[in-house]
């Protein structure tokens, strides 16, 4: 059993000297994408309080815990303003600014900051909030149907080791779904079964060119297709055999055509179901997933499109930038 504890609770001094530090920041770059401040990133986390870096780092070098949440920043919703309609079209820097570089502060003590080509315009923070027309999505962007349990990226070898979900806002208490299965508890033959590569799985919906505008990018989005009919099967369990890793999406896996493999699978995605929490993030709370161990997902709401819908910001964070050197633009380009 880990000893880290599950919450760090800011004190209202701390918060206070945090919101300090990120409005300082704010107006010393440029946007979230502004190069020099990440490459600064680290430098100026030192400036958070050290019970906070000591939670974050502890949290993950103990690589026990699947999440994590950081809790007590604080919001200023008259500056961030209504949640908005969609992520496209945003000024830059946005109001939000402050908010999108405390994230990145927590990330930069886990690792490097990254985002994807292919997805929310090659953005390196995501806007997490319900769209009109994208109700039934198995997208961040859905509603009214739950969203199932994943791995973030499942898909893809480079997929992020931490991802940070920060809650801008949330009045109606809509829930993150998080399950950290004790996979220790299954069959060893599924175990073993799992440990090998017999899966398929395939990109999720948010990586399709058609939510995209990005240009330059068609080699990227040819990948994805590929990805989507290739025959790239891969285990679901990996790292030790006492405390595995996992890396899981069933709702975007094939059913294996192997009754063995198929069993195993179902015999996991059981037991993830059967291992869900909720956790309702709260304005000012930043939950910290590490994406080896937990599966997460979203429970079903009713979006309310008036600007005040529950509103939240996710970064992808790699402990290895240099796996993905192949396809980044420079040593020190963040997108994938
Ligand atoms: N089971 C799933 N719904 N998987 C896809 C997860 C959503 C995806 N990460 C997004 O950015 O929208
Ligand atoms: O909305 C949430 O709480 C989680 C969203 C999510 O998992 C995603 O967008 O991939
Ligand atoms: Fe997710």
């Amino acid at each position: 059993m880990s000893t880290h504890k599950r919450i760090y609770d800011l004190s209202p001094a701390e918060a206070a000297e945090v919101e300090n530090l990120t409005l300082r920041i704010a107006k010393e770059y440029s946007s979230p994408e502004d190069e020099q401040l990440l490459r600064d990133l680290p430098l100026l986390a030192t400036e958070l309080p050290l019970g906070q870096r000591r939670f974050l780092r502890d949290f993950a070098l103990e690589d026990e815990l699947g999440y994590c949440v950081v809790r007590g920043h604080t919001i200023d919703h008259e500056r961030i303003g209504p949640t908005p309609q969609h992520w496209r079209g945003r000024p830059i820097p946005t109001p939000e600014f402050p908010e999108e570089i405390l994230l990145l502060l927590h990330g930069s003590l886990l690792g490097e900051p990254f985002g994807w080509k292919t997805q929310q315009d090659a953005r390196l923070v995501h806007d997490i909030f319900p769209i009109k027309g994208f109700e039934t999505e198995q997208m961040g962007i859905g509603s009214t149907d739950t969203l199932t349990l994943h791995t973030e990226d499942a898909f893809h070898p480079w997929r992020a080791d931490y991802l940070l979900l920060e809650c801008l806002r949330n009045p109606d208490e809509v829930a993150t779904i998080v399950s950290e299965p004790d996979l220790r508890s299954l069959d060893p033959e599924h175990l073993e079964i799992l440990h090998e590569a017999n899966f398929l799985i395939r990109p999720d919906d948010s990586h399709l060119a058609k939510h995209n505008v990005t240009k330059g990018v068609d080699a990227e989005f040819s990948e994805i297709a590929e990805m989507k009919a290739d025959d790239n099967r891969v285990a679901v369990l990996y790292g030790s055999r006492e405390h595995p890793y996992i890396r899981i999406d069933p709702y975007f896996m094939e059913t294996p055509k192997d009754p063995a493999a198929r069993r195993a699978l179902e015999a996991v995605s059981d037991l993830l179901e059967s291992s869900c929490l909720d956790v309702a993030l709260e304005p000012g709370d930043i939950l910290v997933i590490n994406n080896h161990r937990l599966a997460h997902g979203r429970q079903a709401f009713q979006a309310r499109y008036d600007g005040t819908d529950r509103w939240l910001k996710r970064v992808s964070i790699t402990t290895d930038l240099r796996k993905s050197h192949e396809r980044r633009a420079s040593a020190t380009a963040r997108l994938i």
